[in-house]
């Protein structure tokens, strides 16, 4: 018999988010977990990832953790999380990082390629959707092994704020939000529920479309109030809840961004949409019935999403 193999899962970047990831991962026992970045921060990055193993006797989880600037540690990881790259500061939007983020992306995936050619590759760098898409043309992956992380998030944050309307269990909101990963993207509120109970059925149009609104700056809120970076808890978590879909073969129904070949009517793009999230990375995409304002807001989305694509592809 062969013996059972823990899983390995490395994060680049071993900045808020990629920190924060290691440790939710680590906590859940998901595998083990190499926590990379510059050579510049070796030491730095040494220290964090042995800060967080020395957490695990006190909370009694068994995953390793390590940190290090050689890729060479990454070698054969199941599962590549790219968390690498700079975040924005008040009065900036998330397309203001994309030049700089490109290279990035870029240089971290010329290692992945080289030595996890067989992983599945989570992006969160933003701006995102474009960053998956670079990501993608740099692996040379199949596309259900490249997958961007806004729809968890985004759909987490527009639960919250239905969940403190209603002053009901967070457990039992259910929602998802569509398109790219910018302040157009697209919460559906059609078919958003709490309690299986319609949402449009227990708050008002005019309530709605401020937690509509407020979901689409969700992450300019909380640049505002941190001043000097972005969100990092709840991205962790999402981060965290799509290795485990993948890890555990859950095969959940997740909002991802993935590579669309005709679905929504977008080709070659990579776009926020439900999928099933499983062992083999994205399994299936499912295309929704839109009005014609959904689409039309959808198409909008889309529409940053490409501007913001031909930055970095031209
Ligand atoms: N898609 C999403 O929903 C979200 C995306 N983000 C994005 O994720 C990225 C990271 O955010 P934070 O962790 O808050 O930033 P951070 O500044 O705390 O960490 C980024 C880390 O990346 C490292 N890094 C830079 N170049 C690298 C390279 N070539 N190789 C390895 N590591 C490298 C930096 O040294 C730093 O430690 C940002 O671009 C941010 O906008 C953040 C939250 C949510
Ligand atoms: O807002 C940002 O720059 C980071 C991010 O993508 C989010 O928190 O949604």
């Amino acid at each position: 018999m062969t013996a059972i193999k823990r899983k390995k899962i490395t994060i680049v970047g071993a900045g808020f988010t990629g920190a924060t990831t290691a440790l939710m991962i680590a906590q859940k026992e998901l595998g083990d977990v190499v926590l990379v970045d510059i050579p510049q921060l070796e030491n730095p990055t040494k220290g964090k990832a042995l800060d967080m193993l020395e957490a695990s006797p006190v909370q009694g989880f068994d995953s390793r953790i390590r940190g290090t600037a050689d890729y060479a540690d990454t070698a054969s990881s199941d599962i590549v999380i790219i968390t690498a790259g700079v975040a924005r500061k008040p009065g900036m939007s998330r397309d203001d990082l994309v030049n700089t983020n490109a290279g990035i992306v870029r240089a971290v995936c010329e290692q992945i390629k080289q030595h996890s050619p067989e992983s599945i590759v989570i992006i969160l760098s933003n701006p995102v959707d474009a960053m998956t898409y670079v990501a993608y043309e740099t692996l040379g992956f199949p596309k259900n092994r490249v997958i961007g992380q806004s729809g968890v998030l985004d759909t987490a944050r527009y639960c919250t704020f239905i969940a403190e309307e209603l002053n009901v269990s967070v457990e039992d909101v259910r929602g998802f939000v569509l398109g790219g990963h910018g302040d157009d993207m697209v919460p559906l509120v059609r078919y958003s529920s709490v309690g299986g109970i319609p949402v449009d059925t227990l708050i008002s149009p005019e309530r709605l479309e401020e937690i509509v609104q407020r979901t689409r700056v969700g992450g300019g809120e909380i640049v505002n109030l941190l001043g000097n970076g972005s969100a990092y808890y709840a991205p962790a978590a999402a981060l965290t809840q799509m290795t485990e879909a993948i890890l555990k073969d859950k095969k959940r129904i997740i909002p991802v961004i993935a590579y669309l070949e005709g679905e929504y009517g977008y080709d070659g793009l990579f776009l926020g949409v439900p999928t099933i999230l499983g062992g083999d990375g994205i399994e299936r995409i499912f295309e929704l019935e839109l009005t014609e304002d959904e689409q039309a807001a959808l198409n909008q989305s889309a529409e940053s999403v490409r501007n913001v694509l031909q930055i970095v592809t031209r």
